[in-house]
């Protein structure tokens, strides 16, 4: 929800603006439950879910409200929660304000508005709010809880100690799991949230990345890049952009004349060089012992197409069990393997075609032919494009960062390369996308600086600020 929140706020839709759509419906509800004239109870607490609530009796003139803030104002812990308690103020609206639980009081209204704790809490209630909601409880009030009953989970629909025994509930967006166990009237309603800000990637996917402090050498990603053969630079590429995306180590399988020049682009990597001067399945036994002790393994960035190659890359897909990133030449052997490992397939278009997907020009319809290809597959597809199309057959993400200039060669190696190292620290829906969203991100702070002149080892030094988490509160 808070990565939803965060694209729309980048599509122009900010979460006050939400807020004032939460509100709003929560008066809804409350004349449905109740005449004009009747009085209600408004109980906010210190959050959004208080916020919410305090906008709701901006549009209860018809009634008789009062509202009582749990808490000192100066500790309403939002900006916007806390704006619209000023514009009560402001109004001069019947407002009361609670800190310890014996003050408290709810008088005898009809209807009473929980709206003490929303989805930004966990654990038992503390007080002054335990006691609020042993009070409602006793009360012969309607009740109806704003979002989620408070001191209910809204995941599990279980509490920790005491919780508000709801009457009705009016959640917002989306119905939230943990209520469909509890015995009251759900109402959800669109609080105007762009379906946008789901579908297309944007700033609120980073927020997947918070780095644990706690963490070790490791944590974030051992990635293996097997690849190279006619082009050299590839797996370099691929396995520099691995550790710009945040993975700890890098290393490069491939032949032992690419070797040499893989170790001369970077001494942060890792190379082993195997005979001949292109892989074959000679090499699959080696190759599967030490992808065991990887995270991710990326195949195919300049392998080329040698029979002997295409071969070998189906033996080891066979045989291996963990997570891959399967990118160019690699591609066409994807549709008749029979694996066991979970694959992140990176084609453009052409290479698309060359597995047996079909593609269009509209990005739409290639949303639908891209989920029926993955379904197929059953493995996730992230298709090129201008807009990239990421899918596991079942959910779709769209991505729109990016510009012509990409079409230099390297950049797709960045992308794979980037994909391995969030895939061993993400599920590989979301490391598709949010490496499709970075590299593109990447491309277009490059674009800033040298236009149609970028070139690929651009995008790996801007990678790393193209994945920087979002603060939200
Ligand atoms: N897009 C959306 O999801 C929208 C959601 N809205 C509403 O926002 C709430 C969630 O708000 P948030 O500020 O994140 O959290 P809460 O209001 O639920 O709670 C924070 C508040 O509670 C205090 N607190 C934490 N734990 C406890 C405890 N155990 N006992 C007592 N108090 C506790 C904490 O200190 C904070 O002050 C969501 O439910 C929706 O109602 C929107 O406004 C629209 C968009
Ligand atoms: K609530």
């Amino acid at each position: 929800m808070a990565a939803v929140d965060v694209n729309a706020e980048s599509l122009g839709v900010p979460r006050k603006q939400l807020m004032e759509s939460s509100g709003n419906a929560v008066a809804r509800v409350c004349r449905d439950l109740a005449d004009p004239g009747s009085s209600v109870a408004i109980v906010a607490g210190r959050g959004n879910n208080g916020g919410d609530a305090l906008v709701a009796a901006r549009f209860l003139k018809a009634y008789d409200v009062t509202v009582t803030l749990l808490g000192r104002p100066e500790t309403i812990s939002t900006d916007i929660a806390r704006e619209n308690w000023e514009a009560l103020v402001a109004s001069e609206v019947d407002l009361q304000t609670v800190t310890d639980s014996v003050t408290f009081e709810l008088g005898d209204p009809d209807l009473v508005v929980d709206a003490m704790l929303g989805t930004g809490v966990t654990g038992a209630l503390r007080e002054p709010e335990a006691t609020a909601a042993r009070a409602i409880n006793e009360s012969s009030a309607t009740v109806l809880a704003v979002d989620v009953p408070s001191g209910v989970d809204a995941d599990s629909g279980e509490a920790a100690g005491v919780a508000v025994e709801a009457d009705h509930v009016v959640t917002f967006h989306d119905d939230k799991p943990g209520l469909e166990s509890l015995d009251c009237d759900v109402t959800v309603e669109d609080i105007g949230i762009p379906a946008a800000a789901e579908l297309f990637t944007g700033p609120g996917d980073l927020l997947t990345l918070r780095r644990d402090p706690q963490s070790h050498k490791g944590d974030h990603g051992d990635v293996l890049v097997v690849g190279g053969g006619p082009y050299t630079g590839a797996p370099a590429l691929a396995a520099q952009a691995a550790l710009r995306a945040g993975a700890d180590l890098a290393r490069v399988a491939c032949p032992e004349y690419v070797a040499r020049e893989v170790q001369g682009y970077s001494e942060n990597l890792i190379v082993s060089g195997f005979d001949g001067d292109h892989l074959t399945t000679d090499h699959v036994p080696g190759l599967l012992d030490v992808a065991a002790d990887r995270d991710v393994v990326v195949f195919g960035p300049g392998l080329g197409d040698h029979d002997e190659s295409l071969a070998a890359v189906r033996e080891f897909l066979s045989a291996y069990d963990g997570t891959a990133v399967v990118d160019a030449d690699a591609l066409q052997v994807v549709p008749d393997v029979d694996t066991e490992a979970t694959l992140i397939c990176t084609p453009h278009q052409g290479e698309l075609v060359k597995m047996g997907g079909e593609t269009d020009d509209d990005w739409e319809t290639r949303r639908e032919l891209v989920r029926e290809f993955a379904a197929d597959l059953g493995h996730v597809l992230l298709v090129k494009g201008a807009y990239d199309v990421v899918s596991d057959g079942d959910e779709d993400r769209v991505n729109r960062t990016g510009n012509p200039g990409m079409t230099v060669g390297g950049t797709g190696d960045v992308l794979a390369g980037a994909t391995g190292a969030l895939a061993s620290v993400l599920p590989p829906l979301d490391a598709a996308a949010v490496a499709a969203y970075a590299n593109g991100r990447a491309g277009d702070a490059a674009a800033d600086e040298f236009d149609g002149g970028l070139v690929a080892t651009d995008l790996l030094e801007r990678l790393p600020a193209a994945l920087e988490g979002y603060q939200h509160e």
